[in-house]
């Protein structure tokens, strides 16, 4: 199991903090944005926590509707999501309500933390990661031991900032409340540091009582041979444009997108687009860019299926279109068979002359459906 899908969720003030620095916790969202979160909760497998905002709030983190409840228990799942914190130090109180309310419970920490939450006692299901806290570690945990699909992180400020400067978050969803904190002490929502550069996308925007939702999801490409959230969405994308393939017997359906390091599309394409009968779907990506264009340097190529090392329709593959386009990262979902030309892959191609290609086998399945009458 990959990954899961990872959801970063806070309500924010109008000056961008998360809390005040008094003793108790600061009520941003309104009674109707308290039940939308009640809802995204319901719809999790998972919430976590940083350690920091168990400390401070004493959250009990339940799907508070019956009826909720109700609706997971009848869909098989259980009654309430798992709740999961993260801590280095493993310093945590035994009696909080965290321990003590709802259902299932993880601890993901260091080997010295675990130490420290076996010496406290604490009763909950503790996964040691090693020496430190690593976020591919956890999720990958989560992911694959622990069957989570869709995680939902409801804070606090240093856990999501980690989450989205490391581009391992999904989808973000802020609620901005009419309200300020004027504190310069108090925690705010991000932290300093490198984020992924650009623009993220915004998905949605809807008022929920005095609060407004927003929602984004990140475009920035990841850079080097380590696959983040943005490369997963769009490499779903190219996905989608391989079912835009007229039918062919005798050729692959394939999509392709073409995207900047600052997360701007630059192109896209799909097998025997506008006519052609052989054209690729990098190849129509690339011939609607100029090709002295600086992003490419920095671009990330998107594909369905991998570009391909040979071909009988034309003399230049597309690994070699793409690496004459400057282009230095590839992102796939499947690898070619030999189908239709016998070695046609081009990663090997590619990885010689420098490229980082790479493989997420989870799309693989998304990826052969519009070609499933040519695999046997
Ligand atoms: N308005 C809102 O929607 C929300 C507001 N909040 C507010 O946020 C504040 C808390 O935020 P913050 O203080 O940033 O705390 P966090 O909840 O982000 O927790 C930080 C702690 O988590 C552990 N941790 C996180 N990442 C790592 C890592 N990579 N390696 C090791 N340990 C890690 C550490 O625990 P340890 O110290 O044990 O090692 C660290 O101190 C509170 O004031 C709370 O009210 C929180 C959630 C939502
Ligand atoms: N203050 C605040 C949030 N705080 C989040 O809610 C958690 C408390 O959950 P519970 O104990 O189950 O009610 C808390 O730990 C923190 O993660 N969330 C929001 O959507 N809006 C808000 O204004």
């Amino acid at each position: 199991m990959p990954h899961p899908y990872v959801l970063l969720s806070a309500a924010v003030s109008l000056d961008g903090f998360l809390d005040d620095t008094g003793p108790d916790r600061l009520l941003l969202s309104g009674p109707a944005d308290f039940d939308r979160v009640d809802e995204v909760r319901a719809a999790s497998d998972a919430i976590l926590v940083g350690a920091g905002t168990l400390r401070t709030d004493n959250p009990r983190l339940l799907v508070n509707s019956a009826e909720r409840r109700a609706a997971r228990v009848a869909e098989g799942l259980p009654e309430y999501p798992l709740k999961v914190t993260v801590t280095a130090s493993g310093d945590l109180d035994p009696d909080a309500q965290f321990w003590h309310t709802g259902g299932e419970k993880a601890v993901y920490t260091t080997d010295k933390g675990a130490e420290r939450l076996r010496e406290l006692g604490i009763a909950a299901d503790v996964v040691a990661v090693g020496a430190e806290l690593e976020w591919r570690a956890v999720l990958d945990h989560l992911g694959r031991v622990k069957g989570v699909r869709r995680l939902m992180v409801e804070g606090g400020g240093r856990v999501h900032t980690q989450l989205l400067q490391q581009g391992l978050a999904d989808e973000l969803q802020l609620a901005v409340a009419p309200l300020f904190v004027g504190q310069a002490q108090a925690p705010r929502m991000f932290g300093s540091g490198g984020y992924p550069p650009g623009r993220m996308r915004l998905v949605e925007t809807r008022p929920v009582g005095d609060v407004v939702l927003m929602r984004y999801v990140p475009t920035a490409p990841g850079t080097g041979r380590l696959a983040t959230a943005a490369d997963r969405h769009w490499l779903a994308l190219a996905c989608e444009l391989a079912d835009r393939c007229p039918p062919s017997r005798t050729a692959f359906s394939v999509g392709a997108v073409i995207v900047a390091a600052d997360g701007t599309e630059l192109a896209r394409g799909h097998s025997r687009e506008g006519g052609d009968p052989v054209v690729h779907a990098e190849e129509a990506a690339l011939a609607k860019l100029d090709a002295e264009d600086p992003r490419l340097a920095g671009a990330t190529v998107y594909s369905s299926l991998e570009p391909c090392a040979r071909r009988t329709s034309r003399p230049r593959p597309c690994a070699r279109l793409i690496l004459d386009a400057g282009v230095r990262r590839v992102v796939t979902a499947w690898r070619e068979p030999d189908t239709f030309v016998a070695a046609a892959d081009g990663s090997g191609v590619l990885v010689a002359e420098g490229a980082d290609v790479v493989v997420l086998p989870e799309y693989e399945a998304r990826a052969t459906a519009p070609n499933r009458h040519l695999l046997g």
